[in-house]
């Protein structure tokens, strides 16, 4: 089972994570980027914001995807795993080529794997605006709420494109009404 929580920046995908890490304790928990060694190296360089070009930088996104998928994902596939992001983020963030495009692009670095299951957690313009009030900006948060709806929407459409199994939450729901919805999903599938 290879689970993966999707969201824009501060929906709450790592408040959630931290309580199924108590709920699911045989789980594997991973993340993208920076889910293996190397890839702590790329999510520094993509999320650095050196990068001039967006092609650069979806390509450390995607080279992190693929070391991702062969070393954490391939050797625990019999095992529950739960990521904080996917392909799903890497579709919906590269907003400057077509989704099409970038799913065959996606489906390389994965080597067709797709998530079996996606929560994705859904927040309102205002709450997000909110939420990016309260903390330090890294360089994709700087690109500002009419950014990350966008790719709120385009994270949904993807989903919906890949047919995935999905289940599209309201991130303003109270923290352990998200919990429950989650862990129900997850027991249910
Ligand atoms: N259901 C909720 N209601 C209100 N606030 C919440 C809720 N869930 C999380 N928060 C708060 O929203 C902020 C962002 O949460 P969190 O760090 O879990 O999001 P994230 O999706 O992991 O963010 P990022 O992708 O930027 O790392 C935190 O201040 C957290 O306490
Ligand atoms: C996987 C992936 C991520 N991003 C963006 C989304 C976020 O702004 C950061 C990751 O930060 P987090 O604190 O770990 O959530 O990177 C992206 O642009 N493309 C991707 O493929």
């Amino acid at each position: 089972m290879y689970v993966v929580i999707e969201g824009i920046d501060t929906a709450g995908k790592s408040t959630q994570l931290e309580l199924l890490k108590k709920k699911f304790p045989k789980a594997t928990f991973t993340k993208e980027p920076g889910g293996t060694p190397i890839g702590i190296k790329l999510r520094e360089m993509a999320l650095g914001g050196e990068a001039k070009s967006k092609i650069a930088e979806m390509f450390l996104f995607l080279a992190d995807r693929a070391e991702h998928i062969e070393e954490v994902i391939k050797n625990n596939e019999n095992k529950i795993v739960i990521s904080d992001r996917s392909m799903i983020s890497g579709i919906a963030y590269a907003n400057q080529l077509d989704i099409d495009k970038l799913v065959e692009l996606n489906l390389i670095a994965t080597d067709n794997t797709l998530p079996t299951h996606v929560i994705l957690l859904e927040l309102t313009p205002k709450e997000l605006k909110y939420r990016l009030s309260l903390k330090d900006n890294d360089s994709i948060e700087l690109r500002g709420i009419d950014y990350l709806i966008n790719i709120q929407n385009r994270m949904k459409e993807t989903i919906k494109k890949l047919n995935i199994n999905h289940i599209f939450i309201d991130a303003s729901l109270k923290i352990e009404e998200i919990e429950k919805k989650i862990e129900d999903f997850i027991n249910a599938n």
